[in-house]
Formats: C-alpha cells, structure tokens, sequence
C-alpha cells in the first residue's frame, strides 16, 4: 500500500501519464503500473487502474478510495455520489457542438426549417441538458466513438463531442459552433472514506496542490 493508506483510480488511455507523473511526485512509486500496460491492480502502489469513464463508479462504491478522472466524465455522470476535491489542471479539453464547414450554423438551420437538429455524441448527459438549457429542441444519436464521422456521412446535422487541439475536427472537415464545458482531470473522493479517512486523504490533496490558495 502506498503512504497514505488510500487505493486510488487511476485513468488509463489520455490521462495515465500525467495522472502517474502527479502521484509520483507525492511520494507513491508507480514505476510497476508504467512498465505493465495489462495488470490492473497494484497492490504496493495502491493503485487501480481502468477506463476514466469507470473511475467514478469504483470510487462512489468505495473499491477504490480516491480517484483521477476527467470533468467531462464526472458531468455526464452527474447522479454519482462522489466528491470532487480538486481540479489537478492536466488534461485540459473542450466539450463542443461542430459541424461540417462551410455548411450553414445547423442551429439556424434547424430554426429556419422549423426542424428538429439531430445530433450525434457520446455525452448524451451533458448535450442533452445543454440543448434543454438553451431551450433547443434536438434528437440526440447516441454513437460509442469516432463521433466526427456522423455528419460527414449525412447521419446527423451536428456532433457534440471532445476537442483538444483541435486537429480532428479539422482532419474531418468539421467546425466548431458553439463551447459546451471546459474540462481538466479531477481528483474525487468517496463520501464515506472523506469523512472516515479524512486526514490521508486531506494530505493527498495538498501534496497534489501544492501550490494552490489554500491547500
Ligand atoms: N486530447 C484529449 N483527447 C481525448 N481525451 C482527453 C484529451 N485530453 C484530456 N482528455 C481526457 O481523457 C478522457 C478520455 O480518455 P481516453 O481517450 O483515454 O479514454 P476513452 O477511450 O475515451 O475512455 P472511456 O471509454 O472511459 O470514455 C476524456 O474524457 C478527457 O477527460
Ligand atoms: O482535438 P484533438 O486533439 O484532435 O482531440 C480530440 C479527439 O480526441 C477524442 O477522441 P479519443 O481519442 O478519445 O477517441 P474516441 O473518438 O474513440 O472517443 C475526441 O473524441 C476527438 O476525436
């Protein structure tokens, strides 16, 4: 087990090197989980290691202490009974609505035909509240990836999707319209090990923030 007697998820894919390069630097050796991509669990780092999306289930039902995930993911999971302790700054993305270029804006469209804009995305959640905030009426199309090649084959009028530079929404021949959320990767914590563990995991978090106001 490492230091602070805590398990934490940790986010494999995107996030894994930052996320491992971070608890590195609180003390907790992570050389085992770097030099094997196929084990899952580390007993003496204290570490799990799985999906981002799945971070949050582990965490809420407290298989795992603590955790790392992005705050995309924690918004399309809203329901989940986690705590989210602190923004760790890496991993920095934009949950955007795009469409193909030089069409015209599909929202206007959409209102000008008094249609419905149908709209592919993973983040069923996090564009179906949007488009309700904003008081649009859209038909969502739920896909698992690859979301930029919807409209591109005529499927959809509009993607929601992640953006970080940028380049795949313009390998695709896609625009972005509208900003959605800005994300970072989050540490997050399960209610009953903040209050049970509170002083460990109170320690986790100002090691990882060492230089943010108050930590
Ligand atoms: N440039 C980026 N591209 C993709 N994801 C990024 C990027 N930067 C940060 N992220 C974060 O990483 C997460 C996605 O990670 P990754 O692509 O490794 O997983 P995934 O295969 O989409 O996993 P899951 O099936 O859990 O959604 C995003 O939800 C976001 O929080
Ligand atoms: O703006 P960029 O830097 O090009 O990054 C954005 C891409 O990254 C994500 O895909 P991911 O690799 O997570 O795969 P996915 O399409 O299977 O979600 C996202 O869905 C975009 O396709």
């Amino acid at each position: 087990m490492n230091r602070y007697g805590l398990r934490i998820a940790v986010p494999r894919g995107t996030m894994l090197g930052d996320a491992l390069d971070h608890l590195d630097r609180v003390g907790i050796d992570t050389s085992e989980v770097r030099s094997n991509d196929r084990k899952l669990l580390f007993e003496d780092a204290g570490i799990v290691t799985m999906r981002p999306s799945d971070v949050a289930t582990y965490v809420e039902a407290g298989a795992a202490d603590v955790g790392i995930t992005g705050k995309d993911v924690l918004m399309e999971q809203r329901g989940r009974d986690v705590v989210e302790l602190a923004d760790l700054g890496f991993g920095p993305c934009r949950i955007v609505l795009a469409s193909v270029a030089g069409d015209p804006d599909p929202a206007v469209e959409a209102l000008r035909r008094l249609g419905i804009m149908r709209v592919a995305t993973k983040y069923t959640g996090i564009a179906g509240r949007f488009f309700e905030e904003t008081g649009r009426q859209v038909e969502l199309v739920k896909v698992n990836g690859s979301v930029e090649l919807a409209p591109l084959t005529g499927l959809v009028d509009a993607i929601v999707d992640l953006t970080a530079t940028g380049t795949t929404l313009r390998e695709n021949g896609l625009v972005e319209r509208e900003e959605i959320a800005f994300s970072t990767a989050r540490l997050i914590v399960n209610p009953a090990a903040h209050r049970l563990k509170a002083a460990a995991v109170d320690e986790l978090r100002r090691a990882l923030l060492p230089a943010a106001p108050g930590a």
